[in-house]
């Protein structure tokens, strides 16, 4: 297998953004620059832990992403000849991040890693994916705890900042998936999947979407009433910013005739959405 088939099954690009809420997470707690150090067995843990639940999800849905067009492609790296060996492969990655976890930074933090992993696997990929519309809203957890994982690597403590943190991974979600599912309703209807918009249709799903986006936006701007939520200078600015394209984004579809250029817009608008608040949030501390 080559690098950048692998880097494709463990859905590095995910990976990255789930690193980056558990490093807005770590630096939710206030600590002294020796703690920094932290950081390390902190990213390679979760980035050992997100890829191995990546490749764990493409091995189980191996059936479903054959019959997608999005993911029929995966079939070339993980097949039903390859697919125990990476299993395994997989397997001590979930391992490694453990024995990391427990060794380098603290139990709680560990149990957090473990259970971003176990949400993501059993919760989201095996119990509900196929079954419910309320797939990715109760998936969506997996997301949240790498902002816990990040807050009690240092002092084994959550704070109310981390907390809205991961709130704020919660709600993003639906907004982040069903903008994207909309682009492919076909694949999850001839895949049998349940996905909120294949179910109801491109019309009523964008109206979730903006219930959703409403509810995000309204969380998002939490701090700017309760001084707890400590967020510092950038957020505030951001986040204003960020809430105003987000709505522009979600509403684009409803006077351009529901067409899926603008849903998928708004699915690649999502992740800026997410990466550039996280980042603003990483000054928490400094400004
Ligand atoms: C249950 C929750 C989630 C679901 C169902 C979901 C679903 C998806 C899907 C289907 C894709 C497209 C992947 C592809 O076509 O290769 C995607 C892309 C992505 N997701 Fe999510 N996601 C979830 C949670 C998250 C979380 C928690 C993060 C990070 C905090 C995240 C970050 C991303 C990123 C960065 C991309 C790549 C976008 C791109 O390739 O342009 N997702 N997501
Ligand atoms: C700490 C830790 C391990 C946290 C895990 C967080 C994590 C990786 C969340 C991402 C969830 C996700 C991308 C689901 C998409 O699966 P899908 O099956 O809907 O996507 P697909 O159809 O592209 O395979």
């Amino acid at each position: 297998m080559k690098i950048n088939e692998f880097l494709k099954i463990s859905k590095f690009e995910i990976t990255f953004l789930v690193d980056m809420v558990a490093v807005a997470g770590f630096l939710s707690v206030k600590s002294s620059l020796n703690h920094f150090i932290l950081l390390i067995p902190l990213l390679l843990a979760g980035t050992l832990a997100s890829m191995s639940a990546s490749i764990f999800n493409n091995v189980y849905d191996m059936d479903i992403d054959k019959k997608m067009k999005r993911t029929s492609s995966r079939e070339s790296i993980i097949n039903s000849k390859n697919f125990k060996t990476i299993s395994e492969i997989s397997g001590f990655m979930l391992l490694a991040a453990l024995i990391i976890g427990i060794v380098f930074i603290n139990v709680i933090s560990t149990i957090f890693i473990f259970a971003g992993f176990v949400s993501y696997v059993a919760l989201y990929t095996m119990l509900l994916k196929r079954r419910t519309s309320w797939n990715i809203v109760i998936g969506g957890i997996a997301g949240s705890f790498p902002a816990l994982a990040g807050s009690t690597a240092i002092f084994g403590n959550i704070t109310i900042t981390s907390i809205f943190i991961a709130s704020l991974v919660f709600m993003w979600t639906p907004t982040h998936f069903w903008t994207l599912a909309t682009n492919n309703v076909d694949d999850y209807t001839a895949a049998g999947i349940p996905m909120l918009p294949s179910k109801i249709g491109i019309k009523r799903g964008a109206f979730w979407i903006l219930v959703n986006t409403v509810v995000l936006v309204s969380l998002s701007i939490l701090p700017f009433f309760f001084r707890e939520i400590k967020v510092g200078l950038p957020y505030y600015v951001l986040a204003i910013v960020l809430d105003a394209y987000l709505l522009y984004s979600v509403l684009q579809p409803f006077t351009h005739n529901y067409a899926k250029t603008y849903f998928k817009k708004a699915f690649h608008f999502s992740n800026i959405y997410l990466l550039l608040l996280l980042i603003a949030l990483f000054f928490v501390n400094v400004v």
